[in-house]
């Protein structure tokens, strides 16, 4: 068999990607330095892939920041306020990307979504009256000539036409079917050029395939296909789809002329059946996902094998053995954890080690089982890795419908909490984190080289709390945070405080453009050993006389942004996190801590892409984990959750269900759209929608944020909302922080005045 992968991670085995980028954000480098260095780092992640003996190898899978961002550019969907910075095209790149604001011009960044269920985030395209699709870019035609000049034909990849539109924003009116025809045109010129340089496979990756398709969906898929499809000559097009199954459009797909189809057989584990119902033809190859392209746990080459036989008793298609996904959202390599013991090291599998596996299942493929690289991974599987925690899984057994059940409701509380915390309308807050600044971050890496002691370290984030808090005092902030300087991440700092977790020194998966995260790997049965926040959160109480929210990350958030175990299932493990977390809201309201916020954060990135799996298969047991945290508090003690996604359309009731007191959202970088959705479904949560992105450096003024608190006025009333930015603050620079939350505390005094005016 051949084996391929189907998109490599970008980062940097030590993050060189971000170091430079940031160096040359920050002007340290210039973009000259830059490419060179990116030019290194492809070339290396290509001998890699090479060297682990991966016979087809992918470019243009390496980005500055987002793929689909390089897919939009090299298609000149750009939006014409970018155009009119009249910035050299890198740095015009990273305005749609980070916004812009400077000598060129003042102008926010795209939208930035999570990316399906994962938690990468990519740019929203932007398709207008102005829109005008063109083939304007070069990425990824000098991507493959580089990687040829280096010996290897690799098969360069981009995302297609059809997810574009689907993840597209549309403005003045303006549908799919306007940018059709040019779309074709242009995905057709990028395969012609290609065939001209030698390619002979090109990879498009069409995701969007599996959220549900309509027929007028997979009209417009077709309608795109049958035309770039006419005029691609001899290239060979592989047209990648991932994240889930195909049930819907394999019989379009087969139907059309592509040379290959990439399925992903782990989460579109029912692809197997969905191969039941439709020919798949012998004239095509079939790339086969049987490699987790999301988790670290070593394949079961048992299980993969036996997908691969249910494969062949389907076709007689050739197959191609891939991974399920791009392993962009997996670590680089297990050489450099140096910390997990062998023993428990020999469960796992990064990027690196995926090519491995799947080099040596096509070598157990050639062979038999007695295969001593077969032989070995069944040993190692025979065994359980870890030891049961009996009394916690019987106390969750025992759980009846009261432990998820807060008393007494909403309202009557929320009427409680008003009396007694007597907060002004609109109160402000923030989301929990102030920046982690390079101080904060070496203050943390001396701890972990062994040179400061703890109390020195906790002097420092002592320090840093105090100062910010008389920030938050002096502009008038009425709920104030401690900051989370603490933190390393608002996941792993949980999973490093509880039994069960295990975490890895270099363990690095890129979360948006420069931006990554180390996700925790949950190994056994999770349990609180100590109490986690809750010095943190009563130090700063004791500095203050307003109120300090008390900062915890929820259980599906814990889950959700962890490498989850695969043998018990994400409901359990979450509901063992639930009780761990319990005990910690008991122990912050037992040390007087009034308000505590569970944030919520990936809640709505799980959410199954289709929508008949909502309910079964997530909704059902995510909400009640939530409940489960918070039902046991007193009537005066005020939950806030935070979720930073905007999209809630249809789950909006869910949420409310999670009978959280209050809620902050993302709603700033969205449309907005968000406030039409708690209007429609009468929301009873109290609510802060975000009145400022965070994600960008840009400072907002006190009109724009006057404005939105207009439009979110014009949806809740009054004395439901809460006035704060879109999420946490951690990612930003001091001044600029400042200046935002003073425009912030600006804003809702003038409004404020407006609503007593009125009155
Ligand atoms: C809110 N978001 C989060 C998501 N997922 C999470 N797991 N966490 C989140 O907060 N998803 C959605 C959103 C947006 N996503 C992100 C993701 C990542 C960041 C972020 O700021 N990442 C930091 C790394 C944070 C961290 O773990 N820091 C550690 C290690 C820091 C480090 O690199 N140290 C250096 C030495 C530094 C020195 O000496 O000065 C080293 O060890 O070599 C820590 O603080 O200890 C990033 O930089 O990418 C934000 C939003
Ligand atoms: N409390 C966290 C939430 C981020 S989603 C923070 O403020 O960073
Ligand atoms: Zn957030």
């Amino acid at each position: 068999m051949t084996t391929t992968i189907v998109g490599y991670p970008r980062l940097g085995e030590h993050r060189e990607l971000k170091f430079a980028t940031q160096k040359y954000f920050k002007h340290t480098i210039t973009a000259d330095e830059l490419q060179a260095k990116v030019k290194d780092l492809r070339a290396q992640h290509w001998a890699t892939i090479k060297a682990a003996g991966i016979d087809q190898i992918p470019s243009n899978d390496f980005s500055f920041f987002d793929q689909t961002l390089d897919a939009a550019t090299l298609l000149n969907i750009v939006p014409q306020r970018y155009k009119d910075l009249g910035l050299a095209p890198l740095d015009e790149y990273f305005a749609l990307a980070r916004g812009y604001q400077g000598e060129a011009g003042d102008v926010k960044a795209l939208a930035m979504k999570k990316w399906f269920n994962t938690n990468y985030h990519y740019l929203v395209p932007e398709f207008d009256q102005d829109t005008d699709i063109r083939l304007v870019g070069d990425k990824i035609f000098d991507e493959f000539v580089e990687a040829k000049a280096a010996g290897i034909t690799t098969r360069p990849v981009i995302v297609g036409p059809y997810t574009l539109l689907r993840l597209g924003r549309f403005l003045d009116g303006k549908t799919a079917a306007d940018f059709t025809p040019a779309l074709i045109t242009a995905y057709t010129e990028i395969a012609n050029r290609l065939s001209e340089l030698g390619a002979d496979w090109f990879q498009i990756d069409e995701p969007a395939l599996v959220y549900d398709q309509s027929a007028a969906d997979l009209g417009l898929f077709t309608e795109l296909y049958a035309g770039i499809l006419a005029g691609k000559g001899d290239l060979k097009i592989l047209l990648q789809t991932y994240f889930g199954d195909v049930r819907d459009s394999l019989d379009t797909l087969v139907q059309l002329n592509f040379d290959g189809i990439g399925l992903d057989f782990i989460e579109g584990r029912t692809n197997l059946e969905v191969l039941d119902t439709v020919q798949f033809p012998k004239d095509k190859v079939l790339y086969a996902g049987i490699i987790n392209g999301k988790n670290i746990w070593k394949a079961h080459y048992a299980k993969a094998l036996s997908t691969l036989t249910g494969i062949r008793q389907r076709t007689d298609a050739p197959i191609v053995i891939s991974t399920s996904c791009s392993l962009q959202h997996v670590p680089y390599t297990l050489r450099n954890e140096t910390k997990l013991p062998a023993a428990e090291k020999q469960y796992l599998a990064f990027a690196e080690e995926k090519l491995t596996e799947l080099h040596e299942l096509d070598q157990i493929d050639q062979t038999n089982l007695d295969n001593p690289l077969y032989t070995a991974n069944v040993a190692l599987f025979s065994t359980p890795r870890y030891e049961e925690n009996k009394a916690l899984n019987a106390k969750i057994a025992a759980l009846t419908p009261a432990d998820y059940t807060r008393l007494p409701a909403r309202k009557e509380r929320l009427a409680i909490q008003d009396k007694k915390f007597g907060l002004p309308i609109l109160p402000t807050t923030t989301i929990g984190s102030f920046p982690q600044s390079p101080a904060v971050r070496k203050n943390r890496a001396k701890l972990r080289k062994g040179e400061i002691t703890r109390a020195e370290y906790d002097a420092f984030n002592e320090a840093e709390t105090r100062r910010w808090i008389k920030f938050q005092e002096e502009i008038g902030l009425d709920v104030l945070v401690h900051g989370e300087f603490e933190r390393n991440d608002m996941v792993e700092y949980f999973g490093e405080h509880l039994d069960g977790f295990r975490f890895t020194q270099n363990g690095w998966v890129q979360s948006y453009g420069t931006r990554g995260v180390k996700p925790p790997i949950i190994w056994g049965d999770v349990s609180r050993r100590d109490a986690i926040t809750v010095a943190a959160s009563v130090y700063a109480q004791s500095q203050t006389d307003h109120i300090m929210k008390g900062m915890l990350t929820g259980p599906v958030t814990i889950l959700n942004w962890s490498f989850p175990r695969e043998d018990i299932t994400r409901e359990l493990s979450t509901k063992q996190i639930a009780l761990a977390l319990q005990d910690e809201v008991l122990d912050l309201e037992k040390h007087g801590i009034k308000i505590i916020q569970i944030d919520e954060a990936a809640l709505r990135e799980k959410l199954p892409l289709r929508k008949s799996d909502w309910f079964s298969k997530y909704l059902d047991w995510a909400v009640p984990a939530f409940r489960l945290v918070a039902s046991k508090v007193q009537p005066e003690t005020q939950i806030h959750t935070h979720m930073c996604y905007s999209e809630f359309g249809d789950i909006i009731k869910a949420i409310d269900d999670l009978d959280a007191d209050v809620i902050s959202f993302e709603a700033s970088r969205g449309e907005l759209t968000l406030l039409d959705d708690l209007q429609a479904s009468h929301f009873e949560t109290h609510v802060g929608p975000g009145v400022y992105d965070i994600h960008s450096p840009r400072v907002p003024s006190v009109d724009e944020i006057k404005d939105v608190i207009h439009k979110i006025l014009a949806k809740v009333p009054a004395n439901h909302v809460w006035i704060n930015p879109d999420c946490g603050l951690k990612t930003r620079e001091e001044p600029e922080t400042k200046a935002s939350l003073i425009n912030l505390t600006e804003a809702t005094r003038q409004v404020r005045q407006e609503l007593a005016d009125e009155n």
